[in-house]
Order: C-alpha cells, then structure tokens, then sequence
C-alpha cells in the first residue's frame, strides 16, 4: 500500500536532488524528475483504459475492479507572500525576512544577520499574485485529474494569518476575481461534468482531535474509516450534499464557513484554530469503446429500457486549510486556547514526522499518531496528485515560524506520490446488461430453435414430397426411356451430370439438324432422280416414235434385241427401286425427327423437373448453413459470456489472494517494526562501535560526518550520535574539537535540530569554548553557532542566563580576527531583538563590546553592530509606545548616539538603513530627546526624514518629528 501509512520501501529515484548549503545555497531544487515545469500537473500519460463487457449466461456478478495505471508524480510545492497589513507597515521593520525570485522560482531567506539561504519551490507567488492565477497554477492541474478519474489534494500550511483561508475559502461574493481555490474548483468541476455525473460535497472540520460536520454540526465526533483491503479512507458519517449549480454551492459553503470554529488569538483575530476539511466526490459515467466487442456494443449498449450502461469514475478531490503553524507560546494561547493549540499542534507535528519519515524514506511513517494524518493519508506518499501551498508573512518578527514552514514546503516536495486511475465498472449497470444480454440471447435462441423446427418440418415435407416425386419421375423415366430417363434420375442428384444431361440435350439438338439436313439431301437426290427418270422415259418414247418412220433394221433390231430390253427394264426397275427406297428413307427419317422432336421436348420438361428439385436442394442446404452459423454464433456468444466470469471470477481470486500477500506483507512489516524497535532500544553494535569508538575516529571521520551534516543529509537522525559529537567539543585533539564544533554549528543552523543541541548540553559546551578556547577557528565556529542558537526567542532567555552576554563581549575583547567578530556581534545582535534582556545585556557589557568590535573597521562586523543598536532601539520605542516603558533609554550610557551619528554617513546601504532605523526609533525617547538634540541626532533625524532610500524609514523619522514638542520646537527656531 502506498500512502501515509506505509510507502517507506519504494525507490525514490525521481526525487530533487539537495545541493549543499552555503550563505545562498539551494537547499532543494525541487524540480527533479518532473522538469522545470510550474506547472502542478504534469499532464499524465495515463492510458485510459476501456472496459469490454461481452454477453453472458443468466447468471451475473458483480466484482470491484480498479484498474491501475501507476505514475509516480512529486507533490507539487508553491510558496505565497501575503502583502504587508497594517501592522506589518507600523512596525516599520529593519528588513522583511524573506526575498522573493519569482523568475527562479526562488525564495531566500535570511537564514541570520548576515546571511540567507535561497530554497527553490514549483511556484513562487509574490504579495501581487492574483487569486485567479494561484488557482490556475496551484490547484487546476489537480482539479482536471480529479475529472480524470484520480483523487487529488489541495492543501494550504502556514501560520496564522498568512493567507490560508484567503487563497482556499475566499467566497468573493462581492468580486468574484477574489474567489479561492475552492469555488473556483467547483466552478471548473462543474463545468466538466454532465448532468448524468454527480457532484457530491460533504465540508468538516478537525478540531481538538474530534471530527465534526460542517454542514450538520451536531454531529461530533464522527469516526474515520479505512477500508483494510483499499486502504481508502472515508468519513461514513459526515452529510453528503449533491450540488445542483455553483449558487447552490456557495450557500452550502458559506454555510459551513459559519458553522466554522475560530477562536481569537493574538495573531488575528480571524485566526482559524480548526483544520477545515472539504471533500468533493465525483462520479463520472464513461461509455465504452472496446473495439474488440464492437459488434456486440452495437446490440446491446442500452438496456431494453434505453438506459445506456457504462463504467464509472469515481474521484475524490479534498480541499484542506490547516490550521495555524505557529508556536503555542509566541501566539499567546492560555488555558482552553492552550490545549487547543497543543491538539493543532499534535495533528500538525504529526502531519510534519510523516512528511519528514517519507522524504527520508524512512520506513515507519507515523500515520497514526492523529486524526489529521490519518485522513490525509492518501495525500502524502499515497495515490492521490497533490498540490501543497505554504503561506508566508513578510515580516521578520515571524521568521523561525517562516523558516519552520520553508522547511515543510521544501520536505514535502520530496515526497513522491504514485498516482492511480480509479475506475470501476457500473457493476449495477453491467449486471443489467449482462442479464439484458442473456434474456436476448435466450429468446434469440428459443425463436431461432423454434424457426429451425419449424424450417426441419417444412423441409422434411418438402424432402418427402421431393423423394416421392423424384421417385415418380424415376419411375416415369425407367417406363419411358430406360437409359436417358434413368440419367435424368441421377442428374438431379448430381450436378455433373446434370452437366452432361444438359450437353447431351443440346447434342439431341444437333442430331436433329443433321437429320434435317440429310433428308434435305434425300429429297434434293430423290428429285434428281425423279428428273433422270422422267429424262429417261422422254428418251424410251423418243425411240419408241422412231421406229416406224427408220424402219431401219440395225434400230429395229437393237429395239427387239431382248438385251436392250432387258436392260432398259433393269433400268426402269433400279430407277422405281430406288426412289421407292428413298421415299421409304424420307418417311423413316421424318418418323425419326418427330420422335427426336418429342424426345427433346421431354428432356426438356425433365430439366425443369430437375432444376425445379435443385432449387429446393439449395434451399435445404442455404436453410441448414444458416441455422449452422447462428447455432454457432449463438455458442460464440454463450462462450465469450462464459469466459468473461470465469475472467471475473479469476480476477476475484487474484485480489483475495493479493489482500492475503498485503496482509502478510503487513504483518512482516509490523515485525520488521518490532525488530527495528528493539534493535532501537539497544543501540546496534555497528553504531555503537562507531559512536563510542568517535573519540579515537579520525578526523577524517569527523570531516565526512560535517560534510553529511553540511548538506543537510543529517537532522534530527543524528540522535545516537549527538551526545558524543557535543562530548567531543572537550576533547584534547584540537583537530577533532574543530570538526566537532563545525558539526554542531552546522547542526545548530537547522532549526529543528536546535532544541536537541540545547537539551543534551551543547550550549553549556559552546559556551564553555568561547570563554576558554584560544583557537580562532574554534571561537569564531562556537560563536557562531551560538548566534544561530540566539536567532530562537526560547534559547535567547538561556543564553543570558548562562552569562552568555558576558563570555560573548569578553570574546569581543579577546580577539581581532574580523570574522569571529562578525559572529559575536552578530549573537549579541539577536540577543538585543529581545527586550526582557535589555538590562543583562548592558549589565553584562555587551552594548560596549559592540560598539567596540567596530574598532575592526570591517563592514560585516558595522554590519552586525548597527543591526544590534537597531533592535536594541526597536524593542525599546515599542515599549515605551505601548505604555509599558518610561526612562533614558539604556543605549545612552554607552554612547550608542554619538557612534550612530559618527558612522551613519560612512556605511553602506544596508548598514545604514539599520542605523537609520536605530535613530529613528531613540528619537521616541522623550526622555533623552534634550540629549538626541546636542549630539547631532536631531540633525541626522532631518535627514532620514528627507533622504532615507526607503519610504518607510522616511514617514517613521516624519512621524517622529511631528510628534515630540522639542523636536517641533527646534524646527520652528530653525
Ligand atoms: N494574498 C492576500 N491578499 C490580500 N489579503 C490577504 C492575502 N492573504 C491574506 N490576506 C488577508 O490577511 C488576513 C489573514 O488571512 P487568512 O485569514 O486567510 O489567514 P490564515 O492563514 O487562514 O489564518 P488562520 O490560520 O488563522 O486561519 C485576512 O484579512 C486576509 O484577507
């Protein structure tokens, strides 16, 4: 499962590389695998995969299916800056904290006095922004993948007042282009869905570790639910609210928002002190496409009530405001607001370890330890595309709590999500297709069954009656004509020989025409001899008429010769003989031709017969290949529906026995938490080793520890090993005090690492090094690390009370080396930002050690010295503003005016924006108002008022002038 709750074991390669730190080093780059883009969204190349649903027996079932197409995907990290209010203006401060690089995406931070560290966020957005274009960026890439199909996450994290509910909650009901992300996500959803999608909302707030309802607020306590299978998590009990239009959503929003528990703190009075929660659920109908069932989808994508069927895509996009991030102590909070703010604090810090435990890619993430994390738990490391915005103050008087958010920002974006389609089969609609298929499958079956009954019936008639007249007409052909009758049987059986039957008819033809022309010879032959015989008989009369008139005797003689007679009656005969022969032949042949005639005519009638037969055999074989292919189609049908459950069935198996491996995944994990517990518990003889062996290491091994330390690998990990690092800092080898002191000074720039330094000793040994060390190196690192110590208000107190003020200005006197002195007055210039030390610190010397130091001449260490003076200043004029305060201020003794006046001309820019601001601020000192006039501050004042290079500093010397009636005095005698 990859959530919150457990992705500790997955590869982050795709996570932003950390580069080293230095005075502007990029902590994090923070576009890693995902590309310079600011964009949120990298638009994803997630297939969108179709269901096919094929038809299936009457039984149906219905099986969840989550199709994954996994895509690892940073959460994206923007940073805003809410403009200066009014009190941010009064204050006039030295310097805002941080500086913003829009075009970098770059945000540096005063990291202390003298230096600042730049981080690199997705989106930097300055205190111009608009609300349309934090949306556009921010939260609209997530709301297009919600409409995707994928759970997404919009979450703001700051501290109070820094613009939380501005940027998520803005109703704009007067202006719309002040809307937030959450009515501008609605209006995009809404927009993106049909009117046969639903949008649901349900609104809630965490608050006190208790979970209530914001659109039904009596309902508290609501229990969260995680599905042990899914690891999804819901919240059954909350009101789900349809939202019909964007007006019907912002009354139910606004709604909610009046339910929404805010209690006043310090910081603002509007400050929210519950983590508001909304939850957008949206279902999305998706039709199918699957060509491989093409033609099935084209019978039966409705129902046979017209209701088309359809997958579903169901999505959830939560819209989180946090509470305020701030420190109980600094915002004030007592009693009941006390123990809320610890609550805010523990789903907060708890939120912080997870996102902590999974940028490490540690394996134990702390999901459990709150309501709030454990709701968000698909957020972070989970499946679901998120989006983080951190909301920052201008002002300086806030900047651990801006570092801490910084810090936040910049470890969430190193967690990596895996985001997931998730999409679900309409199973209702699938069952009622899958049924509807059936039914129609049935039914197809039963009519077509009962038409191949009925087609055999009538066909078997037809056979009958075929076999009967077949078995006539053979038996008419074997009566008729025993060969050719009998072949006109088979013919009708056979096709070739119906061929042959059809040759052999046409061959009868041409015997005909034969004959024809034979007996048109005959007659042609027997005319001829009719015409000899006539020519013949011509010639018997002609001698027959000679005869008498020759009475020659030769003709006489050859007339009564008995042979000529003989021969002309042979003659005569042979003519008679043969024409009667002829004659006979033409009758035979005319007699023959008739027959033939008949015979052809009957053949003919016989091939009707025949082709009649045949159209009957083609329809019994057309009528059987027919019901063979639907028979089949219908079992191709029956097999596909066959095979998807046994699909489904299969898949049912697959997810049981996936459930089964995760448990035991689970349970393995759980041991390996035990064991890890355990081996916790005794500090593994590997790290012993290396941990009790350290002070014999070398000081290469100390060398590569500061480097890890140096590039941030090692935070609050460095919890075995830190008691003997600070144990380190006493030991006898310079080489090794060095590096040990570089390590805890390293340690001690983080400000998470801070309260550990201070609670296992390392200020009682930085301490201790600065009074006692003769080592430049060693004095000016402890120094160091002490003015990073000093930058956080709880360890200033402690600083003091360990003579920290004294050992730091006698540190002064000890040494020229400009670059200790740098960090010594800039440790007693943190301390002066800090009114209740005023007294100590002057006391102690340290108002002379720091204006001694400027015997240096080092514009770093001027630097230091006029930031001091300015905070001294600072913290004193508000005191006095605010009534709590009257007296010369402590800064006179020393001769603090005189300095600010003699070096105010002489520094650079920055330097003396301090000092004018110093100036400025001892002027409200009606007290030494007589003083400021002779030593030339008045002079300088009129000056600032005039020519200060900020507008700020320029209306404050104004005010300043206007309002003490010596000053007034003095500039009407002028
Ligand atoms: N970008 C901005 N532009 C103009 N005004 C802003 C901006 N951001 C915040 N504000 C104003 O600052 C004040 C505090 O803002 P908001 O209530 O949103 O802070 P918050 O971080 O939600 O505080 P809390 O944690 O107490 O809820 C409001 O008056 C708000 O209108």
């Amino acid at each position: 499962m990859s959530s919150l709750g457990g992705n500790g074991g997955r590869a982050k390669s795709d996570r932003p590389p950390s580069s080293s730190s230095g005075n502007t080093s990029l902590r994090n780059n923070g576009v890693g695998a995902q590309g310079q883009s600011h964009s949120v969204r990298a638009k994803p190349a997630v297939s969108n995969p179709r269901r096919s649903v094929t038809p299936t027996s009457t039984t149906t079932r219905s099986i969840s299916h989550h199709h994954v197409d996994p895509e690892s995907e940073r959460v994206r990290v923007a940073v805003r800056l809410r403009p200066k209010n009014s009190e941010d203006l009064a204050g006039a401060d030295y310097a805002d904290c941080v500086e913003l690089q829009p075009e970098l995406k770059r945000l540096k931070l005063r990291k202390n006095n003298w230096s600042s560290e730049a981080y690199r966020f997705d989106e930097v957005f300055t205190e111009t922004a608009s609300q349309k274009r934090v949306y556009e960026v921010v939260a609209k890439p997530v709301v297009e993948s919600v409409l995707d199909g994928y759970n997404g996450t919009v979450m703001a994290y700051g501290q109070t007042g820094t613009g939380k509910t501005y940027t998520l909650g803005r109703l704009g009901k007067d202006d719309v282009s002040e809307r937030g992300i959450m009515v501008r996500a609605l209006e995009d959803i809404i927009a993106g869905t049909s009117a046969s999608d639903s949008v649901e909302i349900s609104y809630l707030q965490l608050y006190m570790e208790s979970i209530q309802d914001l659109l039904a607020p009596e309902k508290i306590n609501i229990p969260i639910v995680e599905d042990a299978k899914t690891g999804e998590v819901s919240v059954p009990g909350v009101e789900i609210v349809k939202i019909r239009n964007l007006d019907h959503f912002l009354q139910i929003l606004q709604l909610g928002e009046s339910n929404r528990h805010a209690a006043n703190t310090k910081l603002n009075t509007e400050s929210s002190r519950s983590h508001a929660i909304l939850m957008v659920y949206i279902r999305r109908f998706a039709e199918e496409k699957d060509q491989t069932n093409i033609d099935q989808q084209k019978d039966t994508s409705t129902d046979r009530h017209g209701r088309r069927l359809s997958t579903i895509r169901k999505s959830k996009l939560l819209i989180v405001d946090l509470a305020g991030s701030e420190r109980v102590d600094k915002s004030g909070s007592e009693g009941h607001l006390l123990e809320e703010a610890k609550f805010i604090n523990l789903s907060l810090t708890s939120l912080g370890k997870c996102i902590n435990a999974l940028a490490e890619n540690s394996s134990h993430i702390p999901i459990r330890d709150s309501k709030l994390t454990r709701l968000l738990r698909d957020s972070f490391g989970g499946s679901a595309r998120t989006s983080l915005i951190v909301t920052i103050g201008p002002s300086s008087r806030h900047h651990a709590e801006t570092a801490s958010t910084i810090m936040f920002g910049q470890r969430a974006m190193k967690v990596v999500n895996t985001v997931k389609l998730k999409e679900e089969f309409d199973y209702e609609s699938l069952c009622r297709k899958l049924e509807t298929q059936v039914d129609h499958l049935t039914e197809e079956i039963d009519r077509q069954q009962k038409l191949r009954e009925n087609d055999k019936k009538e066909m078997e008639k037809k056979l009958d009656e075929f076999q009967i007249s077949s078995a006539e007409a053979e038996k008419r052909f074997v009566n008729r004509s025993e060969s050719n009758l009998c072949e006109g049987l088979k013919f009708h059986k056979n096709s070739i020989l119906i061929h042959q039957k059809l040759k052999f008819s046409s061959t009868t033809s041409v015997k005909a025409e034969d004959k024809k022309c034979r007996m048109q010879n005959i007659k042609e032959e027997n005319t001829r001899l009719e015409m000899d015989k006539a020519r013949y008989l011509k010639h018997v009369d002609y001698f027959k008429f000679l005869i008498p008139y020759t009475g020659s005797k030769c003709y006489q003689h050859q007339l009564e010769s008995s042979t000529y007679q003989k021969i002309l009656a042979d003659t005569t005969q042979m003519y008679e003989e043969k024409i009667a022969d002829l004659v006979k032949q033409i009758e035979d042949e005319n007699e023959r031709s008739v027959s033939a005639e008949k015979e052809t005519e009957r053949m003919k009638n016989q091939m009707n017969d025949i082709q009649m037969s045949m159209q009957v055999d083609y329809y019994i074989l057309s009528t059987e290949k027919y019901s063979n292919k639907f028979v089949s189609f219908c079992n191709f049908g029956l097999m596909l529906v066959t095979e998807r459950i046994e699909a489904l069935n299969q898949q049912l198996n697959d997810e049981c026995t996936r459930a089964g491996e995760i448990e035991e995944e689970l349970e393995s994990t759980k041991n390996l938490l035990r064991e890890y517990q355990d081996s916790v518990q005794s500090i593994p003889p590997c790290l012993r080793k290396f941990y009790i062996n350290l002070h014999e290491t070398t000081t290469n091994e100390l060398r590569l520890l500061f480097q890890k330390v140096k590039m941030g690998k090692i935070f609050l990990n460095f919890v075995f090993g830190l008691k003997k690092i600070l144990s380190l800092l006493d030991s006898g080898d310079l080489d090794v005090q060095t590096h040990a002191v570089k390590v805890v000074a390293n340690l001690a720039a983080e400000d998470i690492n801070q309260e550990r330094i201070v609670r296992e000793g390392g200020l009682d040994a930085l301490l201790m090094l600065v009074e006692s060390s003769q080592n430049t190196t060693i004095l000016r690192v402890a120094s160091g690390a002490i003015a990073n110590l000093a930058m956080n208000e709880r360890n200033q107190g402690l600083i003091t009370s360990k003579r920290g003020a004294r050992l730091l200005a006698n540190a002064a006197f000890k040494t020229d080396d400009a670059q200790t002195l740098r960090m010594v007055a800039g440790a007693i210039a943190n301390l002066c930002g800090n009114e209740k030390l005023h007294v100590v610190l002057k006391d102690d010397g340290a108002i002379k050690a720091l204006l001694g130091m400027s015997r240096s001449g080092n514009s770093d260490v001027i630097a230091q010295i006029a930031r001091g003076l300015a905070n001294f200043a600072k913290c004193e004029s508000r005191r006095i503003m605010q009534g709590r305060w009257k007296g010369r201020s402590l800064l006179m003794e020393d001769g603090v005016l005189l300095w600010l006046v003699a070096n105010l001309n002489t520094s650079s820019t920055s330097t003396r924006r301090h000092m004018e601001l110093a100036i400025c601020h001892l002027a409200q000192n009606e007290d030494i108002a007589r003083d400021f006039i002779t030593s030339g501050g008045l002079k300088e004042l009129i000056e600032i008022s005039d020519t200060s290079a900020r507008e700020d500093i320029r209306n404050l010397a104004k005010k300043t002038l206007r309002s003490s009636p010596l000053f007034r005095g003095e500039l009407r005698a002028e």
